[in-house]
């Protein structure tokens, strides 16, 4: 077993590192769908109760509760894995995911910081446009802020591996697929999807893209 997390601030870029993932066939778990999973359990719409529904969770189950819940999703996504048992898990956001992350996995477990400066983050967050926060400013800055304070900034201190992704599309993917160690030859594999895109097609807008990765979990 091979599970790769991926921690970064909004706009980093860890939904196009999930897109690399499934595209060479590595499957891909986003930690967010365990928040929305649980708002639809409990009959609630997940569009409006995502955020709040994190912290609830870990009021009644514990700080650890979100990494709780995904880790029988690694588990069988391993399974299914024909890649070595590699999986991608999208969104870690703090330390104690981290620590139940590293205990459930030990050194088969890699932590990869993703990293893009504010500026560079909030143009390509106006351009992504999924909602109205992606094109505000002081939004962005809140949502920085709010992550960093419920322990997203340590994690990022704590990663085994740095990815800057200052560069254009094409660099970061490859970037990407170095670390997951896929061939560039391979990485159009599983469907040829992302051998026909252009390095800065709008990668999010592919339907068999991961659900909506890791806004707010
Ligand atoms: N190197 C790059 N060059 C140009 N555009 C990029 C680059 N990296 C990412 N993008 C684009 O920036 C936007 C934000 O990236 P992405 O959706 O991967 O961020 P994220 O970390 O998943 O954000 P969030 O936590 O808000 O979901 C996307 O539209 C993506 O295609």
């Amino acid at each position: 077993m091979n599970v790769i997390g991926t921690v970064g601030l909004p706009g980093s870029g860890k939904g196009e590192a999930a897109n690399v993932a499934e595209a060479a066939g590595i499957p891909v778990v986003v930690m967010g769908d365990v928040i929305r999973a649980e708002c639809r359990r409990r009959g609630l719409d997940p569009a409006e109760h995502h955020g709040r529904m994190a912290g609830t969770l870990r009021e009644e189950e514990g700080d650890d509760a979100i990494a709780a819940r995904t880790l029988p999703r690694i588990r069988e996504a391993a399974a299914e894995s024909d890649r070595d048992e590699t999986v991608l898990v999208d969104g870690l956001r703090s330390t104690v995911e981290l620590e139940r992350f590293r205990e459930a996995f030990g050194d088969d477990f890699t932590l990869v910081a993703i990293r893009a400066p504010f500026e560079l983050r909030a143009e390509r967050l106006g351009e992504r446009g999924r909602d109205d926060s992606d094109s505000d400013l002081s939004a962005l800055r809140e949502r920085d802020e709010r992550e960093i304070d419920l322990g997203l900034g340590e994690t990022l201190e704590r990663a085994d591996v740095e990815i800057d992704n200052t560069d254009s599309l094409a660099a970061f993917r490859e970037r990407v697929r170095e670390e997951l160690g896929v061939d560039d030859a391979e990485s159009d594999r599983s469907d040829g999807k992302a051998g026909e895109k252009p390095d800065d097609a709008e990668a999010t807008d592919d339907p068999e893209a991961p659900e909506a990765g890791g806004d707010g979990a």
